[in-house]
């Protein structure tokens, strides 16, 4: 058992998966053998977070989550604490796992009760097992038109809701068994009825231990916010011949500069963005401002950026190594160009030559929406992604959404399979950003990355991505690791920021070379 931290690359297993992992390890095993494997370690974490707990209260679910968490208890009360077990399954209907745990929690002298018990003091612990991968199959099921069509919307046992209730408010820690429950595994969407109310996320002491397998939904989309602190066993068993469904990122390997390098062994990146406030009085050129001192502070030998202003802006005194340029006068062929930060309108009119002659590319914000409403960008981009021509998109779940003709809703209800869908359909390397931002290329396994948190929810952070993306293209990078690493390594800036200071992202791209 470990914990999981962004230090490492991880394989993660969706539910259908981690069911094949499941089967082909219990053919092979005792009955009974992976329940009892999962019980123990439960128990044996919930005794290291909270080894001066005296009471444990254990909400256990009808299926094979509880009989985990029936598992735990027995181990709990026989360790010498008193485990109080509210358990929603009925003997006749539990899967025989869960009902042979539930024989040996018994046994062993636990306590039933119908809630939580009074007096739990914040020494105390409470293990949430009510419910693990049966939510997404459950959550497939829903979404297969097949059974969509006939399906009834599903009512909630009224003593699940209170069980989710009194763990979502509790004072004590909870460590949650397999995945929070209501967590879809392979989305990090909660299943209809079982969200949480809307609010901040839930206290700091909040754990979850991911048994066999880690699943893409504790990392992406409300999955980071509700699992707290990542642990993880695999029971023993190892994937075997299962191909990973998805990557979480690691770092990227520090590339040592050769001595005998020059600005020219780093490439040369070009933004092309930033409307000119007499366009229609929006001023956005501090967006590709942003975007070119990223690339710059990321490595870049020589940024240039041409602006959409008409030239008003003839140097930045606050960022003079950069380079401005009249579109014109950009050697596109070999440039890596970063297109589309603060582009308003104008930068549709660039868009056409920009994706046709651009030797690397980063299409980003306007890009992408004006790439949304155009058919003929459209093939444009797919065209160069179909020679081999390295692009990245970097869209946000709206940009995404426009990009897809879906709602931002449906982009959020599954951000893999959205990732994906943008990856094959421009033949691109796909970067949806937001919480667990996943980088998709095509015919490749996706990645979800571990890094970053909510101080990057302010202006401009997105222009400093497609900068740093642009940055490592410029050097060599492939697509796909221009993309995780940079995606890596800005999520990494935020989460180092110096406590009680105001992230910004003029100071997010200058802090970038330290
Ligand atoms: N599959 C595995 O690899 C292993 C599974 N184990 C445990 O078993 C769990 C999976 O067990 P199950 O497949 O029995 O599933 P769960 O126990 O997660 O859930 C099944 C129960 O939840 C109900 N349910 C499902 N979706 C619901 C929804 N949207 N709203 C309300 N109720 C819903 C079902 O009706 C069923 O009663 C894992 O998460 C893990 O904790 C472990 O024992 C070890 C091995
Ligand atoms: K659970």
């Amino acid at each position: 058992m470990h914990r999981i931290t962004p230090h490492q690359p991880h394989p993660l297993f969706d539910s259908a998966a981690t069911g094949r992992i499941e089967r082909a390890a219990a053919a092979t095993l005792p009955a009974h053998q992976l329940m009892q494997r999962a019980g123990l370690a439960v128990a044996q974490l919930a005794q290291a977070l909270a080894p001066y707990a005296r009471t444990v209260w254990l909400a256990c679910g009808p299926g094979n989550n509880g009989g985990d968490g029936l598992e735990a208890a027995m181990h709990l009360q026989r360790n010498g604490r008193q485990a109080v077990v509210t358990w929603l399954g009925q003997p006749d209907k539990a899967p025989a796992d869960a009902r042979a745990s539930w024989l040996r929690a018994q046994a062993a002298g636990v306590q039933w009760a119908d809630h939580a018990p009074d007096q739990l003091s914040s020494c105390d612990l409470c293990i949430d097992a009510l419910l693990g991968l049966g939510v997404s199959a459950s959550s497939s099921r829903a979404m297969d038109p097949a059974h969509a069509m006939n399906a009834p919307a599903r009512t909630i046992d009224p003593r699940l809701r209170a069980c989710l209730s009194m763990l979502r408010h509790s004072l004590a820690p909870v460590l949650a068994v397999d995945l929070p429950s209501g967590l879809d595994a392979d989305t990090g969407q909660y299943a209809p009825g079982l969200a949480p109310d809307p609010g901040p996320p839930p206290g700091p002491a909040r754990y979850t231990l991911s048994l066999l397998s880690l699943k893409p939904g504790l990392f992406t989309a409300a999955g980071r916010d509700a699992v707290g602190q990542l642990w993880f066993d695999d029971l023993g068993v190892a994937p075997g011949p299962e191909p990973p469904s998805a990557w979480l990122s690691g770092p990227a390997l520090a590339a040592p500069r050769a001595h005998a390098s020059h600005k020219g062994s780093y490439g040369d990146v070009a933004v092309v963005g930033g409307e000119g406030l007499a366009e229609r009085g929006l001023g956005m050129t501090g967006a590709a401002l942003l975007a070119a001192s990223a690339a710059l502070h990321s490595g870049a030998g020589r940024v240039l950026v041409a602006l959409l202003d008409d030239g008003q802006l003839p140097l930045d005194p606050q960022q003079p190594e950069l380079m401005l340029r009249r579109f014109e006068a950009l050697a596109l062929e070999r440039l890596t160009v970063v297109c589309g930060c603060g582009g308003g309108q104008s930068v549709g009119q660039r868009l056409p030559e920009v994706i046709t002659r651009a030797a690397r590319l980063v299409l980003d914000a306007d890009a992408l929406n004006h790439i949304a409403g155009h058919a003929a960008l459209q093939a444009l981009v797919l065209a160069r992604g179909q020679q081999g021509r390295p692009t990245v998109l970097t869209p946000h779940p709206l940009e995404a959404a426009r990009l897809l003709g879906l709602s931002t809703a449906q982009v959020q209800a599954d951000r893999l399979g959205a990732a994906r869908q943008l990856a094959t359909r421009f033949a691109a390397v796909a970067v949806l950003k937001g919480s667990g931002s996943v980088i998709a290329a095509p015919g490749q396994t996706p990645a979800i990355n571990p890094t970053g948190n909510a101080l990057l929810a302010s202006a401009g952070t997105g222009d400093v991505l497609a900068g740093m993306v642009g940055a490592r293209l410029a050097a060599g990078a492939s697509p796909l690791n221009a993309a995780c690493d940079a995606v890596y390594a800005h999520g990494r800036a935020a989460d180092a920021w110096p406590a009680g200071q105001a992230l910004t992202a003029g100071e997010l791209a200058r802090r970038l070379g330290r």
